[in-house]
């Protein structure tokens, strides 16, 4: 705490991470220098919304382990006393992290750290500076219009799964169930355009958007994957379950009254993520399935497995496909 009193040169650190996991990586480092032990745990709303959840994201050496409910507990303790250090709870101290004046988080350690007269300061800046940069670094990945997260955020998302980095927030059930791509696309969008103008289509892209957000459970991921085309990642337990919960989607955008325009509908396409497909083939086979939606009538669900065509499909653009399958809209 010496020869960086005031934590500037953590500061600069934690504003020039570009990613969640190297901020993190940033934040946990300096807090260990801070406590001088890694006794401690750090929880936080990532979601930065009401329907977000409190989340253990670290816990170090002898940090307790508060359940999901706790921490909510914790949390609501101190946004309803306005605490900036809550003190101690039996041996814990714990410091809340603000985010626009809302208790986001907070980092619980050991109470037997030697706190100097600065280091609440310090820790709280710290802890400031880190949600304001995890703000900003949520933002840059969220599509403007609909604030789904956006086309830049897939590749790396898809990548983190195939890695498996993605299981990280697996539930203990979870090791039989599956990873599945679905693209989806309105249909005859462009009429809706021609028709009502853009605003309108912009106003049905929202609503389609937050019904995508609705119908998906939060450890799902869900994009604007271009115009009025979206992607979403999801876990499930089989095929079945996939193609349940994805025309259980389809019905309720097609039952929607969206105003003025009135009826639409979606046509989607899926596949299920495997050990030797990367991203390119991923969403190739996805969007095949979604073309042969298309195809055959649209509103309607297919599985790329359905459709008879060898697993070992190449990336779009190859010559060997056959060319009904190429079509394209
Ligand atoms: N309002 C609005 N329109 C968009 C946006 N992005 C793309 N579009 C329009 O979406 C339309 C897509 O039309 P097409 O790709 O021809 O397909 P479609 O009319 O949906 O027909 P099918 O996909 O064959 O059912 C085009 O008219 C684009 O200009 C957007 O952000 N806002």
């Amino acid at each position: 705490m010496q020869s960086n009193s005031c934590g500037h040169q953590w500061i600069i650190r934690l504003t020039q991470q570009q990613s969640e996991r190297a901020l993190d990586a940033a934040l946990i480092d300096i807090l260990s220098q801070v406590f001088a032990d890694n006794n401690f745990a750090l929880y936080m709303n990532k979601q930065f919304t009401s329907q977000g959840h409190i989340r253990c994201n670290y816990s170090g050496g002898s940090a307790a382990i508060l359940d999901d409910e706790q921490a909510q507990q914790l949390v609501a303790k101190i946004d309803a006393e306005r605490m900036r250090i809550s003190g101690s709870q039996g041996q814990y101290v714990y410091f809340p992290i603000y985010h626009l004046g809302a208790v986001i988080g907070f980092v619980q350690s050991s109470s037997d750290f030697a706190l100097t007269h600065d280091s609440p300061f310090v820790i709280t800046n710290i802890l400031n500076i880190y949600a304001n940069q995890l703000y900003l670094l949520y933002r840059s990945r969220l599509d403007p219009l609909t604030e789904l997260l956006n086309r830049q955020t897939f590749d790396s998302q898809v990548m983190d799964i195939i890695n498996g980095d993605g299981f990280a927030e697996r539930r203990d059930n979870e090791l039989e169930r599956q990873w599945y791509l679905a693209m989806f696309d309105i249909d005859h969008f462009k009429r809706v355009n021609d028709t009502y103008g853009h605003v309108i289509g912009d106003e049905v892209i929202i609503l389609v958007a937050r019904i995508l957000k609705q119908s998906f459970r939060s450890e799902d991921y869900v994009f604007r994957y271009g115009g009025e085309e979206f992607a979403v990642l999801l876990l499930c337990d089989n095929k079945d379950q996939a193609m349940q919960v994805l025309e259980r989607l389809r019905a309720t955008v097609a039952d929607f009254t969206f105003p003025q325009v009135k009826r639409l509908t979606i046509s989607t396409g899926f596949c299920a993520f495997d050990n030797t497909s990367m991203v390119p083939e991923l969403v190739h086979k996805a969007d095949l399935a979604l073309y042969n939606a298309k195809n055959n009538g649209r509103n309607q669900v297919v599985d790329f497995h359905s459709l008879n065509i060898p697993d070992n499909t190449k990336g779009a653009g190859d010559d060997d496909l056959d060319d009904d399958m190429l079509e394209l809209f």
